[in-house]
């Protein structure tokens, strides 16, 4: 899909981030009539599994399968597969090469998006890696070897959208975590954006979980978002 089509109420991925898959569900009625897409990750999956995203993809929604897979090939490559004919749309892995051709190997029609380097992460933690280079430089070489490989997009922070826009084209799919609305708190997030400096830069979509989760009025957080994307793209 060509960026400029998206819909809006596919634009924001809400992360599903609760214990309890009954709430999660309650989430999805609750929300689905403003948002159509959301994020099923760690915690809820290993809670709730696949009726979760059943339940997802019967609203009519979609999903995005956030495990962030990193093994050997062999083992990406049949888990992957495991992810075939249950209506995900993005799942993602680590943006390690043999990993990302692993993933694409499973060939299940599944988007693969590959991890670049966590939005959690600064400078400090990039240096920790051993890595002669910014977090810029860091995100910018995996996203281009990654998509060298035929990756259909990455996962990285807004702030990194304009660069990869810049060097590596349209031609990819960009989700963004690591959003909050101006004032809202970071929690344990480093490189974060507003959701209309994210749409700007060249974001496709924006993950977004606390901010909406824990507001007082998640219904009016996202009309709130949603008209700051709409802005941003006007
Ligand atoms: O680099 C990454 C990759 C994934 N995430 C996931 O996105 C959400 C963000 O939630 P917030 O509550 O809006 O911070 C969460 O599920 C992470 O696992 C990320 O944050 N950064």
């Amino acid at each position: 899909m060509n960026a400029t089509d998206i819909p809006l109420e596919e634009r924001i991925i809400f992360a599903l981030d609760v214990a309890d898959p009954r709430e999660a569900l309650a989430l999805v009625d609750q929300l689905s009539g403003s948002i159509r897409f959301f994020k099923v990750g760690l915690q809820l999956f290993f809670a709730g599994g696949w009726p979760v995203v059943e339940h997802i993809v019967r609203k009519g929604c979609k999903v995005m399968l956030d495990l962030k897979l990193y093994d050997i090939p062999a083992t990406v490559q049949l888990a992957v597969r495991q992810f075939a004919d249950r209506g995900i749309t993005f799942t993602t892995v680590h943006g390690y090469g043999p990993v990302v051709e692993a993933a694409l190997a499973a060939d299940t029609g599944i988007q693969i998006l590959a991890v670049t380097v966590l939005t959690s992460f600064g400078a400090e933690q990039v240096n920790e890696l051993q890595f002669q280079g910014s977090v810029d430089d860091l995100v910018l070489r995996r996203a281009e070897t990654v998509l060298g490989l035929g990756c259909h997009g990455v996962v990285c922070s807004a702030r990194e959208a304009m660069l990869l826009r810049g060097q590596l084209g349209q031609d990819f799919v960009m989700v963004t975590p690591g959003i909050r609305p101006a004032g809202a708190a970071l929690n344990d997030q480093q490189r974060v954006a507003t959701p209309g400096r994210a749409i700007a830069d060249g974001a496709d979509y924006l993950v977004i979980g606390r901010p909406i989760r824990d507001a007082a009025d998640p219904e009016a957080c996202i009309r709130a978002i949603q008209h700051e994307i709409a802005t941003a793209l006007a």
